[in-house]
Order: C-alpha cells, then sequence, then structure tokens
C-alpha cells in the first residue's frame, strides 16, 4: 500500500514522514499520472489558493475528484481542508468541493496565529498533539459528515465516509496517530475491493 502526498506547495515532506511512522510507504504525487500508483492521498497545509491555483493548471482537480470516486480515501489537512471543501466563506469559488462543509479561512487567526494543543479526536484512545497555523475552522456540516472533534466548541476535525480533514497540522509533531487513523482507512477500503 502507498500513500501519496500531494506535493505542489506546502508541508509535504513531514506527511511523508509521519506515514512512514504509521508504518505505511508515502511517495509524493506532482503529477495526475502518479496518483494511479497511490491507494490513498494527503493535501497539505500551505496556502490553499496558491495549492487551488497549480491544482487547475495541472489537471488535478478532475483527476483527484475521479480518484475520489473511486472511493480512495484523501486527508486535507489545514489549506487540504479548505481545498476539500464544498463551500468557502467569502469566497464565490470552491477547489475539489468534494466534502460537504463550509470553511471559514484564517478564523482562528483573528485571535493568535498560532498554537498548539491536545485534542481529543473520536475514535483515537488519547488525545492528539495538535498544532494550528492560521487555521481554518468549519462553520457548517451536512448530514454524512461526521465531526470527530471539536476546539472550542468549533469543529477542528471531520470526516465523511472516505474523506478526512483536519483544521490543524497533524504532522509537525511526533504523534502519528491521526496518520495512523488514515492508513487505517486506506487498508479497510483496500480490503473491501480486493
Ligand atoms: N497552515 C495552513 O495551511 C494555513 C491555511 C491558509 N491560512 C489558507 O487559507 O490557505
Amino acid at each position: 500500500m502507498k500513500v501519496g502526498v500531494l506535493a505542489l506547495q506546502g508541508a509535504v515532506t513531514e506527511h511523508i514522514r509521519s506515514i512512514e511512522l504509521a508504518g505505511a510507504e508515502a511517495v509524493t504525487v506532482k503529477k495526475i499520472e502518479e496518483l494511479a500508483d497511490v491507494q490513498g492521498l494527503i493535501i497539505p497545509g500551505g496556502e490553499s489558493t496558491t495549492i487551488g491555483k497549480l491544482m487547475r493548471k495541472y489537471g488535478f482537480i478532475e483527476a483527484i475528484r475521479n480518484f475520489s470516486e473511486n472511493g480512495n480515501p484523501i486527508f486535507g489537512t489545514c489549506a487540504g481542508l479548505i481545498v476539500l471543501a464544498e463551500r468557502i466563506e467569502g469566497q464565490d469559488e470552491a477547489h475539489l468541493a468534494l466534502m460537504d462543509i463550509t470553511v471559514a479561512r484564517n478564523a482562528f487567526g483573528r485571535q493568535r496565529e498560532s498554537f498548539e494543543t491536545d485534542l481529543g479526536v473520536k475514535g483515537i484512545d488519547e488525545p492528539v498533539r495538535a498544532v494550528f497555523i492560521r487555521a481554518p475552522l468549519i462553520t457548517n456540516v451536512g448530514n454524512e459528515v461526521e465531526v470527530l472533534s471539536t476546539y472550542q466548541d468549533e469543529i477542528v476535525t471531520a470526516r465523511q465516509g472516505h474523506l478526512l480533514v483536519s483544521s490543524y497540522h497533524p504532522e509537525l509533531t511526533d504523534d502519528y496517530r491521526l496518520h495512523q487513523y488514515f492508513v487505517d482507512m486506506i487498508r479497510a477500503h483496500n480490503a473491501s475491493i480486493s
């Protein structure tokens, strides 16, 4: 099993390391053809406008939508969450528009640029170490979306079937359990199709 990390912009190498700590192989994905070699995809944090532009330029919007339609798990962190959302507050256009959520960009930033905290996440036994950097938050979720954690009553981790998102950067700590959770989603999907 191989996990791809979309490598157009943002925190790529850190995700590769976390996936390896979780016991799976990880590779960068820079061209749409490379999606054929991976069974799950991470869209990293960075700058969502830049990632969205590069995705359009290199054909990733359609390619990732197809990848998702086949049920392949996708994990979006921070800017990656924004890129997956169907609705972005204050913006007319979404990017991939795959997940039934509304996001507000830089929502914590108005109070605090960045901070770290321990976060209880449904499905993971002990709290997860989370780093928030100009983080978005989820302001609305559709019926199919399961909220996995909140921070000060705001939704910061959520799942919709094969789609997983976090407002924060789980890859910037040694705590790889959210990556482990994602690897387990990919294993379950692979088992269901083999
Ligand atoms: N750390 C991040 O990924 C920040 C996201 C960034 N604020 C955006 O809106 O794209």
